[in-house]
């Protein structure tokens, strides 16, 4: 089948991230897939060797299609739009008039964001009838992500897990040039957290020493902000020493996830990587004006079975509380791996986003 799938990039890296990895999940099963993109910067780091069967578009080319002088054949059997993003009306309108020239069935998917509210299931796989523009009288349905049966469930390739049982640890650390000595070893990917000074104190003041691996760009910059020029500059403070990781491809991010024994995860697309990793892992969600993101937060540490000692620290991570984070003890830590790895069993149990969105479209995956 023919896919397209529609991406408009509001601001970080998820909106880039989710679609990469739905386009190149569905082109290993085999699926033309053409992955229209308004800024396909971040892919230069992120997936830099591309990927078979992948077509990357910039969206601005859209606009030379004429729909009118396309074979309905060339028209996508499966139109995604990312997050409401709205695409683009030439290929709407190859669409529409595909539809109603062949009789083939297609389908106009809104991919929405990932939540473990319960509202997802009720308005997973709605209808919404389009009213306005070269889509009008067509329907699209709603395609929502999430942690349950009854939902969209999350993306996960086939084979990763045999791919993550066979990982050689030390091997990707030395590759990476990440100068690992046996200490406790800490990813870092995050916003600006409000806990962040607090732990960062901690880490300092011992009383193991801990190795932070901290991502590039905005967790990289907060990090930085904190310290002085000498600490930067020796990359280390304290019982804490700090590798500053450059961008690195999306394969990458989730070997760095394996390799940690606990990980700070932020947005949508890394929570679910740290989810298939299997360690404890600590959520900086997005934030939202109207503060949606505290109800969001509270369905996903409820549906994880998060004892108390990782919700408080949620919530001081996160700023929804005065308290200030204080290092896991060795016990939570080995709570926290147990909830984790007990999430991840739960949903292995479950068929990926990629089989869900088959069935959604009456094929078999
Ligand atoms: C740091 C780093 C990230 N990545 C990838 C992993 C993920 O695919 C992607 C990061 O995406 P996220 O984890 O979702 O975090 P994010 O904060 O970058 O994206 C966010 O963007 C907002 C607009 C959305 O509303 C949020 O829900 C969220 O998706 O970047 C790499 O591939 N290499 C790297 O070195």
């Amino acid at each position: 089948m023919r896919w397209d799938i529609f991406c408009k990039v509001i601001d970080n890296h998820g909106d880039a991230g989710v679609c990469w990895r739905l386009a190149r999940e569905l082109a290993g099963e085999g699926e033309q897939v053409r992955l229209w993109i308004d800024d396909p910067s971040a892919l230069s780091w992120m997936a830099p060797v591309g990927a078979p069967g992948v077509d990357v578009i910039h969206w601005r080319d859209a606009h030379d299609i004429d729909a009118a002088r396309l074979a309905p054949a060339q028209a996508p059997d499966v139109l995604i739009e990312a997050f409401g993003c709205e695409p683009a009306e030439a290929v709407i309108a190859q669409l529409a008039r595909a539809i109603s020239e062949d009789g083939v069935p297609r389908h106009w998917i809104n991919l929405e964001y990932l939540s473990a509210e319960p509202y997802v299931e009720r308005l997973h796989g709605l209808p919404s009838p389009v009213f306005r523009g070269a889509g009008a009288g067509l329907t699209k349905r709603f395609f929502y992500p999430g942690f349950t049966p009854a939902t969209g469930g999350l993306l996960r390739e086939h084979g990763l897990m045999a791919e993550r049982d066979a990982f050689d640890r030390p091997a990707w650390l030395a590759a990476q040039a990440i100068p690992w000595g046996g200490e406790r070893l800490v990813s870092l990917f995050c916003y600006e957290p409000p806990g962040l000074p607090a732990l960062l104190d901690a880490w300092r003041r011992g009383p193991e020493p801990t190795l932070l691996v901290v991502t590039a760009g905005r967790s990289s910059a907060a990090v930085r902000s904190l310290l002085s020029e000498s600490e930067v500059g020796a990359g280390a403070t304290g019982a804490l020493r700090l590798h500053w990781l450059p961008h690195v491809p999306q394969p990458d991010f989730d070997r760095l996830l394996w390799s940690c024994d606990l990980n700070f995860v932020r947005g949508e697309d890394s929570l679910v990587r740290g989810l298939w990793a299997g360690a404890p892992l600590v959520w900086q969600i997005y934030p939202q004006d109207d503060d949606a993101h505290h109800v969001k937060l509270g369905a996903f540490l409820e549906w994880m079975d998060s004892p108390a000692s990782l919700v408080r620290f949620h919530h001081a991570w996160n700023g929804f509380s005065d308290a200030t984070p204080h290092l896991p003890t060795p016990e939570e830590l080995v709570q926290w791996g147990a909830v984790a790895a007990g999430a991840r069993t739960k949903l292995l149990a479950q068929e990926s986003l990629a089989q869900r969105l088959y069935r959604f479209v009456g094929r078999k995956s």
